[in-house]
């Protein structure tokens, strides 16, 4: 079946520069936030996703569908997938540019059916950057970094100030995940 794809990056990019203080390749990233849904690991029912710095702009992610994740009786929920993929691709922003930035916009082609059990492993990689705007993209193979492609996904993210998040979010909750993250110098600018 083919499937129209249209061009990526849809404008014209500059390459992301990393940031000197990246972690290494190969170095594990823990949670950036506890409560976070995605990678906390205070979230009993959360994706527990968990990267890893790669080569070359990206970052692999793993994410085991449990039977708190189900759409479909033994399938994966859809949008939760989209939540997996929405994780790896801020991390991969994060993590290179070491920089505040938010999903502005995500697009996912789901490719194959992600049962309870599998195991998917998301590659994220930097495309670009123009001004505020950083793309990335990520594929996820099924239950083997080579395996068959199950998703891709495509995102905007957008820098912001760390007033989008002191405005807008938790003030006591910023306020632990700041105290959390100073023994953490992976999420220390
Ligand atoms: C060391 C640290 C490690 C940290 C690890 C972290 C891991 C994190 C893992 C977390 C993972 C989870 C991550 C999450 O879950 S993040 C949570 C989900 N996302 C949000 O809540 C974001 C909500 N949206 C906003 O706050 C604003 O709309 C933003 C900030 C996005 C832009 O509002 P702002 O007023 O600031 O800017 P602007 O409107 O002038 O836009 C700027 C430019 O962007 C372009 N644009 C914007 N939207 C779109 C769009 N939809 N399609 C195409 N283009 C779009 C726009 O045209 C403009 O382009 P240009 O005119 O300049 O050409």
């Amino acid at each position: 079946m083919s499937r129209n794809v249209p061009d990526w990056p849809p404008v014209d990019v500059e390459p992301v520069p990393v940031h000197p203080k990246a972690p290494q390749a190969g170095t594990k990233l823990g949670p950036h936030y506890s409560e976070c849904f995605g990678c906390g690991d205070e979230v009993p029912t959360g994706l527990r996703l968990q990267s890893t710095m790669g080569d070359e702009h990206t970052v692999h992610s793993q994410f085991t569908v449990t039977a708190a994740h189900q759409g479909a009786p033994g399938l994966a929920h859809g949008g939760l997938l989209a939540a997996a993929f929405d994780e790896a691709l801020g991390a991969t922003v994060g993590y290179q540019l070491r920089k505040p930035a938010v999903t502005g916009r995500l697009e996912t082609d789901f490719l194959r059916p992600v049962p309870v059990g599998s195991t998917l492993f998301i590659v994220g990689k930097l495309d670009g950057m123009a001004g505020r705007k950083v793309y990335v993209s990520a594929n996820g193979h099924l239950d083997a970094e080579d395996g068959p492609i199950a998703l891709r996904a495509r995102a905007l993210f957008v820098i912001v100030a760390v007033e989008h998040f002191t405005t807008h979010g938790d003030k006591d909750a910023i306020a632990k995940l700041s105290a959390s993250s100073q023994k953490r110098p992976d999420l220390n600018p």
